[in-house]
C-alpha cells in the first residue's frame, strides 16, 4: 500500500489507501498474445464485422456465463463451446461471454477482474492476471472472447484478446464509455438503457463512430491522451427495459429505422436474457425462438443473439463459506445450463 498524502486538508478525505497495480506491459509480458490467439481474434473480428454489415448471413451468437467466478469452470465451459463451435460454424459464429467486470444496480460482487477471490479483498492485480490467462487460454482453443468494458482503464490490459465488446445498459449513455468505444479494435454493441430507451444505444453508436481524444494510461501506466479514429462497427443490443421486453419484430424494425436515420449500418443483436426474459432463465428460449423465427421470415437486420448460459442452470448467492458454492452455477444473473444451451444452438444450426 502507498501512504496517503498528508499535504492537504482538502483531498483524499474519503480515501483509505492507494495501492500500486500491475502495469499493462507487465501483464502482457507475463501473458503474451500467442500466434493462435492472435489468429482467433483477427479471424473472429473479421467474421463479426461481415455479419454486422450483411456480407455473411450467419447468426452471431454470444453465449456464456453472466459472470466468470471460477477459472477452471470457465475453461470447462469454453472447451464445450469450442467443440460446439466447430459443429455449428457453417450457420453460427459462436463467441464466448467472458464477463469479468460487472456493473451493479446498487452494490454487489463486482466480478472476477476486481475481486477474483470473491471475498471483498479487491485483488485487482490477481484478477487482471487470471483474466488475461483465461482469455488467452480460451482464444488458444480457437474460441473468440466477448466482454463488457466497464472500467475505462481495463481495456489497456485486454484489448488484444477481445473479438466482440459490449457497453452495458448502465453505461451506454456515458461519454467516458462512448469515447473509449471509439478506440476499441473490435466491433462494439451498445445496449439500450435500463429504461428501455433505444435512443441511448443509437446515440452511443453515433458517438463512438466519431474521432475522439481522452485520458488513459500507456502500456507503462503513464498518464496519456489517446487520439482515436472512431469505431465503424457500433451496433445496438436490445435487452428490454422497465416497460418489458423489446425483442419482437416491431422493436427490431424500430431500432433499424433509428440506426438508418443516424447513418449507421442497421444491425441489431437481441439479448435473450435481462429484461427480455424478465431475468428468468427458463424464458430465454422463448426469446431465442423468436429471434430464429424473425430470421426465418427474412429479417436482414437481426444479426445476432446473446444467451446467458453456464454449466448448470439457475443462480446462487455467494455463500460466506466459499466451499459451499454449487459447481457451475452463476453467482450473478440466472443462466440456462449447458444441456439446454447445446440443444438451442444445435437446433438453430439445423433449421437454418
Ligand atoms: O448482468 C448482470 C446484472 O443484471 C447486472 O450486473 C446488474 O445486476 P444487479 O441488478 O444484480 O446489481
Ligand atoms: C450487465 C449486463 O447486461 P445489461 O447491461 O443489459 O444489464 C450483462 O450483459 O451482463
Amino acid at each position: 500500500m502507498l501512504p496517503k498524502s498528508h499535504h492537504s486538508a482538502t483531498e483524499n478525505l474519503h480515501v483509505s489507501a492507494f495501492e500500486t497495480v500491475i502495469t499493462p506491459r507487465q501483464l502482457k509480458d507475463a501473458y503474451p498474445l500467442t500466434a493462435t490467439a492472435e489468429q482467433t481474434v483477427s479471424k473472429a473480428r473479421r467474421a463479426v464485422r461481415s455479419i454486422l454489415h450483411g456480407e455473411d448471413d450467419r447468426l452471431l451468437v454470444i453465449a456464456g456465463p453472466c459472470s466468470i467466478h471460477d477459472f477452471d469452470q470457465a475453461l470447462t465451459y469454453a472447451r464445450k463451446l469450442a467443440a460446439l463451435r466447430e459443429d455449428v460454424g457453417d450457420q453460427l459464429e459462436l463467441v464466448m461471454r467472458v464477463y469479468v467486470d460487472k456493473p451493479r444496480t446498487t452494490v454487489g460482487w463486482r466480478g472476477y477482474l476486481t475481486d477474483p477471490h470473491l471475498n471483498g479483498a479487491y485483488d485487482f492485480s490477481g484478477g487482471l492476471r487470471r483474466t488475461r490467462e483465461l482469455m488467452l487460454a480460451i482464444n488458444d482453443l480457437g474460441l473468440p472472447v466477448a466482454t463488457e468494458l466497464l472500467d475505462p482503464f481495463v481495456p489497456q490490459y485486454l484489448f488484444d484478446l477481445l473479438s466482440w465488446v459490449c457497453i452495458g445498459a448502465r453505461t451506454a449513455e456515458s461519454q467516458t464509455h462512448r469515447v473509449m468505444a471509439s478506440a476499441v479494435s473490435a466491433p462494439v454493441g451498445f445496449k439500450n438503457g435500463t429504461s428501455g430507451s433505444l435512443k441511448v444505444a443509437v446515440d452511443a453508436a453515433v458517438a463512438a463512430k466519431g474521432a475522439h481524444a481522452f485520458f488513459t494510461i500507456t502500456d507503462d501506466a503513464h498518464a496519456c491522451i489517446v487520439h482515436t479514429r472512431g469505431n465503424p462497427d457500433g451496433h445496438v443490443v436490445l435487452r428490454g427495459g422497465q416497460d418489458g421486453p423489446n425483442y419482437s419484430a416491431p422493436n427490431v424494425a424500430e431500432a433499424a429505422r433509428l440506426m438508418t436515420q443516424a447513418h449507421l449500418t442497421p444491425a441489431v443483436v437481441v439479448d435473450c436474457s435481462h429484461a427480455n426474459s424478465g431475468s428468468d432463465h427458463t424464458r430465454q428460449h422463448l426469446v431465442w425462438d423468436d429471434v430464429l423465427s424473425q430470421r426465418r421470415v427474412g429479417s436482414r437486420v437481426l444479426r445476432g443473439a446473446m444467451i446467458e448460459s453456464h454449466l448448470n442452470p439457475g443462480k446462487q448467492s455467494i455463500p460466506a463459506d466459499l466451499t459451499d458454492l454449487q459447481y457451475g452455477v452463476s453467482v450473478t444473473d440466472a443462466c440456462i445450463g449447458w444441456d439446454e444451451t447445446e440443444q438451442l444452438l444445435r437446433a438453430a444450426a439445423e433449421q437454418r
